[in-house]
Parts: C-alpha cells; structure tokens; sequence
C-alpha cells in the first residue's frame, strides 16, 4: 500500500512519531495560485506556460473549467507544467457546462469569466459545494448587467450565466467569502466598463485577494484598489509556489512532535497569507527561522496556549486547534465564523471531533476555545473535510489509537499528504 489518496483504506491508522521529526520537504503546489494563474491564462490569448502546478482535484477542476471556456491545455503532470493557449472569451460561440466538483475557488472564479461569453454556461458542483453560499456572486453579475439564472435554490449552484457582462460599478458583501471578489477582479479587464468594486461589510480573507492582484499583474493586468480598468491580459511564464496551508500541517508537526521541519519554496516573499501560520507556532513557543523563500520550525518542548484572530488565515484554524490541544493553556480562535460554510461548518466540526477524543473544546459564534488534554484512542469523521482529515492526524503523531475516517478526501488539495506526513516519521 502507498499513502497516495488513490489507494488510502476506508479508515487510516496514524502511526505516532518514534523520534523527533527532523525534515526538509517542498509541499506541492498551491491551489489558489493555481487556479488563479490557470484563469489569468485562459483570458490571455496565446500560450502562457506554468510550473510548479498543483494536480488535486480542486485544480483538476479549473483545468477542466478553463478547457470548457475554450482554452487548449497541454499538461505534463510529471513536470508539474501545464502550457495554456488562452482565448479571448468575449469571441466565443456555443452553451458550455462546468462541473467544480468541491472546489469553491473554480466555481467563483469561473462563473465571472464564464460571464464574458455571449453564449450559455452552467456551473454546478459536487452537493456538498451546492450547500455554500453563491448568492452575493449571482447578485452582482447580474448588477454588473449578465443575465443569470437560478438552476436549483436561490443563491446556491447550480447557476446558468449568459453573457457579456457590462461591467461598472458593483456593490459585494466581503464577510462570507473574499473568492466572490477575487472572482470579479479576474474577469474585470474584460468587462466593457472595467469593474469598480464597492465592500457593504468586512473582508475576510484579505490575503487571498492581494494574491489574486499579484497574479494578475504577472498577467499584465494592474489593479488598482477595488478597481480594474478594461484592458487585457498577456501570456507569460509563471512558477507557482508551494501551497502555505498545505505547509500548516508540517509545520505543526515541528511544534506537535518537538522536532524540525523546513518547507521549502515558502517565505518571507510568498504571496499566501497563510505563512503566517508560523507566526501563530512562534508565539505559542515554536523557534522560527525564516529566509525568502524557506521556513523552519523548530519545537521548543514549550506550548502555549493563545488568542488570535484568524479571519485572514481560516484555512489553518483547524490545524492551529490541533496544535493548540498539546499546550499548556487554552487557546482561543476568533473572527472566523464564516468557515460555517466551507467543506463542512469547520467551527462545529472541529470541535465535535476534538470532544470525540475527550478533549474539551468549546464553540462560539465566531470560533472556538480548545482547552489542552490528552486525545483518547478515537475513529475521527472528516465530514468530507481535506482540512479535517488533515488537522486530526496531527493529533496521531502524538497521541497512539488515531484513525481517519475516509482519509482519502485529502485529494481536494494534498493528495501526497500521508506520503509526506509518514516522511515525518521515517525521518
Ligand atoms: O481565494 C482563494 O484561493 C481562497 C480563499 C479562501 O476562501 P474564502 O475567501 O471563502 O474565505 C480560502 O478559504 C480558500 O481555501 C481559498
Ligand atoms: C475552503 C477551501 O477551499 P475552496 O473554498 O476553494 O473550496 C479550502 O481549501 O480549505
């Protein structure tokens, strides 16, 4: 048997550390830049080139999207390259059908380019992605002048859009999901009037969208503020780095396991905010080292307990709680009450799970306290949650008697992830 999420068993026992981890690893590529740059190049006519790519299922999904919106893609999932002939959307004939899957980045970022187009597209996705909310998108396409039609639910997918999209000004909630933004910003070029992007609540995820007007400007497009001028995107080569969130897991294997780990290709000059997950390891006690482009954590023996806002880097939330059950304090994470609509409501599912194992965790409206204990032999459910099944194993490495449930949802982002987690141990 391989750890590959191909051949993962229907329940995976995590094998507890035997010594301190002591490793260098580069996690794959990231998954938000991926699908970003797959974007910016699709809407680029010509050939871009990307290295570095993430092949998981979320970003199979957007090759899949892009392929539909008319761009020819030549892959190499053994070099880790996809060279893209982009299209200019606005161009196109013909009714098109996107299937996102799971992945909340495709369908909010396709169903704007999607708008370009003077012809039919339907986006839907797997139910689990039908249950997230889609309605702020769908409300400002159609303020910004596509027509949009509600398939199922209003505000959910699946969704038919038909195009061209105006563009001009538009007015976005912020505090659900910063990837209804991001998803504007991309196709905003194209847009006849440009795009000028008025927030009626709070951001969250703020990096996320500094990321999508980075990528973007490596495309040629510059964004100013909320605002987007009409222009076009021009093909480019463009490496991806490494994925921070991935990198959350192995690093918290530092902290978890009072050891070492180095991930490689991440740094000071990464565009993910979740990097700063080992700011969190740092406060709680972890030794940080940090160059350009690499970090190492280093277990201290010493884990505090601490309160931290998370709104800017929720897709670490659950691993900083797995962490968190191993200080010698609580810890309490606050500002995410959004995740409720991720994969699974992560607020009540982490915390469910962490009481399975008798660890006394408590949530709130917008997060949740972990109060530190030792796990139980415990079976834990992952709701079809990558970030839940990749967080609780943490606890394993630790604690003997951890089993995941369905282990092989870690497809969605990290399908190496058990590959590398047992690098870990073996080191
Ligand atoms: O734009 C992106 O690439 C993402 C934004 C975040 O979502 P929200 O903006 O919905 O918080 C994050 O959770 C997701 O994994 C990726
Ligand atoms: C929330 C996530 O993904 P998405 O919204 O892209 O489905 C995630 O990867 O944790």
């Amino acid at each position: 048997m391989t750890l590959h999420a191909d051949e993962l068993p229907e329940v995976l026992a995590v094998t507890p550390l035997t010594a301190p981890p002591d490793a260098s690893l580069r996690p794959p590529g990231s998954k938000s830049i991926t699908n970003r740059a797959l974007i910016c190049a699709a809407l680029a006519p010509g050939r871009s080139t990307l290295t570095g790519v993430l092949f998981a299922d979320d970003t199979h999904a957007m090759l899949d999207a892009v392929r539909a919106l008319g761009a020819s893609l030549t892959v190499d999932e053994a070099a880790r390259t996809v060279v893209v002939e982009g299209i200019d959307p606005r161009t196109a004939t013909g009714a098109v059908a996107v299937n996102a899957r799971q992945s909340g980045t495709t369908s909010r970022f396709i169903l704007p380019a999607a708008a370009l187009r003077p012809a039919r597209g339907v986006v839907d996705g797997t139910p689990q992605l039908r249950a997230r909310p889609f309605g702020p998108l769908v409300d400002a396409l159609r303020e910004l002048g596509a027509t949009v039609e509600d398939l199922g639910e209003p505000g959910f997918l699946p969704v038919a859009v038909t195009g061209p999209v105006a563009g001009g000004k538009v007015a976005l909630p912020g505090h659900i999901s910063s990837q209804y933004l991001s998803g504007l910003m991309m196709a905003g070029p194209l847009m006849t009037d440009g795009l000028s992007v008025e927030l009626t609540s709070q951001l969250v995820s703020v990096p996320y969208v500094e990321a999508t007007a980075a990528v973007m400007a490596a495309f040629g497009v510059t964004v100013d503020g909320l605002r987007v001028q009409p222009g076009s995107y021009r093909p480019t080569e463009y490496d991806i780095e490494p994925d921070a969130s991935a990198a959350s897991y192995l690093l918290a294997a530092a902290a978890i396991g009072n050891g070492r780990v180095t991930v490689e290709g991440l740094g000071s000059r990464s565009l993910q905010g979740d990097v700063r997950f080992a700011d969190l390891l740092e406060q709680m006690g972890a030794r940080v080292e940090r160059t350009e482009d690499r970090i190492t954590v280093t277990g201290t023996g010493a884990l505090h307990g601490i309160d931290v806002d998370m709104a800017d880097i929720s897709d670490t939330a659950q691993t900083l709680a797995a962490v968190a059950v191993f200080a010698d304090s609580p810890t309490r994470v606050r500002g995410i009450g959004f995740i409720r609509g991720k994969e699974t409501d992560r607020i009540g599912a982490v915390v469910t799970e962490l009481r399975r194992a008798g660890i006394d965790a408590v949530e709130d409206a917008d997060g949740f306290t972990v109060n530190p204990g030792t796990p139980a032999p415990t079976a834990f459910e992952t709701y079809e949650d990558h970030r839940m099944a990749m967080s609780l194993a943490l606890l394993g490495l630790r604690a003997p008697g951890v089993r995941i449930k369905d282990p092989k949802c870690v497809a969605k982002t990290y399908p190496e992830y058990f590959v590398d987690l047992a690098r870990l141990s073996a080191a």
